[in-house]
């Protein structure tokens, strides 16, 4: 495995968090991982240690500088919304292909190492205005890993985002559950669940 795509049932359920193990034990390997975060929504200049970039970048064993940022992430903006309504917001326009030349250039960059894509927000989650995260890791062409945790509702948000992506063609390379806070559940106990109704892989955060 070369590149993965690392979404998730909806926002703050774990992405940059699997990510950011995955890194540490890439490099623990001895292997020398990327990550990018093309489109980050939340975080302002004064938060960058904090951000999802920042944190992928501390994972990867380099420097929380404003230009590394700008290395993994083609574009932040301050607001929590969605990229393409922080965009909106922002008046700056946002351009799909652009997206897609801005990490395709990393996985380039990256010549073979492993490289993980963090997405911003879910599956369905807006990325422009007539493109969603499901649209970016079709584009992109790479296998996903699906992130989702142990919280009411989310028996229905994981079955839903499986059917979307095995709609769409989408490789699936394993689901993984959190436990973001201790107001979760066990991941263990939604494993059981879902693998009534799933034959993917499951994994453990
Ligand atoms: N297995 C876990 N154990 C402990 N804390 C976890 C676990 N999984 C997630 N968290 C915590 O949950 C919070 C949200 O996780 P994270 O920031 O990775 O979400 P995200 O999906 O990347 O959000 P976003 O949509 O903003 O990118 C973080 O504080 C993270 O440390
Ligand atoms: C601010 C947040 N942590 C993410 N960066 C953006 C989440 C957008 C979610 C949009 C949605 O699906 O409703
Ligand atoms: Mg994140």
């Amino acid at each position: 495995m070369s590149s993965v795509f690392i979404t998730a049932t909806g926002t703050d359920i774990g992405k940059t968090f699997v990510a950011s193990k995955m890194l540490n034990e890439w490099r623990e390997q001895g292997l020398n991982p990327h990550a990018v975060k093309p489109l980050m929504s939340g975080f302002g200049e004064s938060d960058l240690a904090q951000s999802d970039a920042g944190q992928l970048l501390a994972a990867m064993g380099e420097k929380i500088t404003p230009e590394n940022v700008n290395r993994i992430c083609m574009r932040r903006y301050e607001k929590p919304v969605a990229p393409n309504q922080a965009a909106r917001e922002a008046n700056q326009a946002l351009d799909y292909d652009d997206i897609l030349a801005f990490v395709n250039s990393r996985v380039l960059l990256a010549e073979g190492s492993p490289i993980i894509v963090e997405g911003a927000g879910g599956i369905m989650s807006p990325v422009t205005d007539n493109k969603l995260h499901l649209d970016l890791i079709y584009d992109l062409a790479m296998p996903a890993i699906l992130v989702t945790a142990n919280y009411l509702g989310s028996i229905s948000h994981t079955l839903s985002a499986l059917e979307v992506m095995s709609n769409k063609g989408i490789v699936l390379e394993r689901v993984v559950v959190t436990k973001p806070t201790s107001e979760h559940g066990e991941a263990e106990a939604l494993i059981e669940e879902l693998q009534r109704w799933s034959d993917v892989t499951f994994e453990v955060a």
